[in-house]
This record gives C-alpha cells, sequence and structure tokens, in this order.
C-alpha cells in the first residue's frame, strides 16, 4: 500500500514541502525549494505560484531574489525590528504610567500627600499661560527702553507661539491625561484635555532660558529659576495631570521652542516695518 506521503509527491502543505519523497520543513516566508524546481518544466505555473508567495505578496521589490528561491537576508531584520520597536515602545509605556501613578501622589485632596495640593496648584499658577501674558504685556507697556520692549516683545511672541505649537502637537497626539487627574484647572483650551506634552513643561523650559538668557544675571537667582522650572515639571506629574514621559517631552520641546524664538528674534527695526506694512 502506498504511503501517505508518497500519493502526493508534488503538494506539500504550506508548511510541509514534499521534495523527492521526502518532506521537509519549509519556511513560510520563503518559496517552496519544489515550486522552484518546477520552473523550468512549466513556467507558466511556476511563475503563477511564485506571484502567489508570501514574500511576493508582501510586496518584495526584488523579484529574481524571491524568483531564486533566494529570500533577501535583510528581510527578516526589517519585520523584526518594527516589533522590537513596538515591544520597547509599550514597555516604557507601561513604565511611564506605573510611575506617574506612583508620582501622583496630590491628584487629590485625600491622596498621600494630599496636603501638598494647595502648595502644588500654587506652583501650577505659576507655570500657567494668562499670568505670563500678562506679565509680559504688562512689563511691555511699563517698559521705557527700546532694548526692554525688544526683550518683552520677544518673550510674548514666545509665548504665543508656544500656546500654537503644544495645542498642534496635543491635537494631532491626543493622549488622554491620566485617569487619575482631577480636571480642576483654570482658563484651559479644549485641546488640553489632552496630556501629550506637558504644556506648563514647554512654557517652563522656554520661558526659563529666556529668563536666563535675558533677564536674570545673578547667581543665586539663576538657581531659583531652574529650581522654579524643576517644580513645575514635578508638580505636573504629582497633581496627577501628566504622565512622566508628557512632562519629559515637554522639557524637550520648551527648550528648542527658545531656539525658534532665537531665531526669529524680532529686532526693533523688524518690528517697525511690520508695523509700518500694517498701517
Ligand atoms: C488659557 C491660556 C492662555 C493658556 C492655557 C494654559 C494651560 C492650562 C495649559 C495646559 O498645561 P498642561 O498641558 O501642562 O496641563
Amino acid at each position: 500500500m502506498p504511503s501517505p506521503k508518497a500519493k502526493n509527491p508534488g503538494r506539500g502543505s504550506p508548511v510541509l514541502g514534499g521534495v523527492n519523497g521526502r518532506y521537509e520543513f519549509m519556511s513560510l516566508t520563503k518559496p517552496p525549494p519544489l515550486l522552484l524546481q518546477r520552473q523550468g518544466s512549466d513556467p507558466t505555473t511556476a511563475r503563477l505560484r511564485v506571484s502567489e508567495s508570501p514574500t511576493r505578496r508582501r510586496g518584495s521589490s526584488s523579484s529574481t531574489g524571491s524568483a531564486s528561491g533566494q529570500a533577501p537576508p535583510e528581510e527578516d531584520g526589517i519585520r523584526l525590528n518594527p516589533s522590537f520597536v513596538r515591544v520597547a515602545l509599550s514597555s516604557l509605556l507601561a513604565i511611564d504610567l506605573w510611575m506617574s501613578k506612583r508620582l501622583g501622589v496630590c491628584a487629590c485632596e485625600d491622596s498621600s500627600w494630599g496636603s501638598v495640593r494647595p502648595l502644588m496648584k500654587l506652583i501650577e499658577i505659576s507655570g500657567h499661560g494668562i499670568p505670563w501674558l500678562a506679565g509680559a504685556v504688562y512689563c511691555l507697556y511699563k517698559s521705557d527702553s527700546a532694548a526692554g520692549q525688544e526683550v518683552m516683545l520677544n518673550l510674548l511672541m514666545g509665548l504665543l507661539l508656544d500656546l500654537l505649537l503644544v495645542g498642534i502637537v496635543k491635537a494631532v497626539v491626543r493622549r488622554r491625561r491620566p485617569s487619575h487627574n482631577r480636571m480642576d484647572m483654570f482658563a484651559t483650551f479644549s485641546v488640553d484635555r489632552y496630556s501629550f506634552p506637558s504644556g506648563h513643561a514647554t512654557r517652563a523650559a522656554m520661558c526659563g532660558r529666556f529668563l536666563l538668557a535675558h533677564l536674570v544675571l545673578a547667581a543665586p537667582l539663576r538657581v531659583l529659576v531652574l529650581l522654579w522650572a524643576g517644580l513645575v515639571g514635578l508638580s505636573r506629574v504629582m497633581l496627577g495631570r501628566h504622565n512622566v514621559t508628557d512632562v519629559m517631552f515637554g522639557f524637550w520641546m520648551g527648550y528648542c521652542q527658545y531656539n525658534l524664538v532665537e531665531m526669529l528674534w524680532l529686532s526693533p527695526q523688524t518690528l517697525q516695518g511690520l508695523l509700518g506694512q500694517l498701517a
């Protein structure tokens, strides 16, 4: 009685391929050797079946590579990398959520550090957009030197730029705020229901750099500026407003935003030109 193996010598399953009566495990990603052996005898079938191969279907540009049975060696690497990146990213996100939850010790009054919440909210207000915008406009109005006006005008431009850029990134990324956050912030835009990046952190980093570069020269005050910026970031996580990565990215973004402010720096001449065009 013929063995089942010999019944259909040319038709292996997608996983098992029969060659010369021997069945071997075959890679699902590589064209079966049998198929390639047949190419010479029945080119039409061979061409059809090669075009059906998973390698080909996945959109490999190297048709000769598939047809000759040599899957490009880089292919496995290319497929492995995205999954590695995905695993690394989800691990990072899991650590981020875990750390943020543990650090959210002032998220509400009955949290473990609930008594510190009023202080954290005070720090929150110190990094809010409204006091900063109001302060810059006030100083611009009060400043009687051209240099002072120039600095304040550019600070104002930086603050508006910050609101715009943070709003865009928040609207694109749409990461929800941590579940333990109580949404009791004052004066927010609709995009502020999203948490990535922290607008307070971008402002703290950008304004911190601005102050250090143009306004605060005394060493003890410079230390205070750095301390304030750090505290603003920390308070975002402690209040449960943000995850750690929102704040870290916010600091980086604010740091870069300051570079942008320097690049776009409005000189009195530029301003006069702009105002002249408007008039
Ligand atoms: C209304 C104005 C002028 C600014 C809104 C400032 C604000 C509430 C930003 C949100 O910050 P987080 O992203 O750190 O929560």
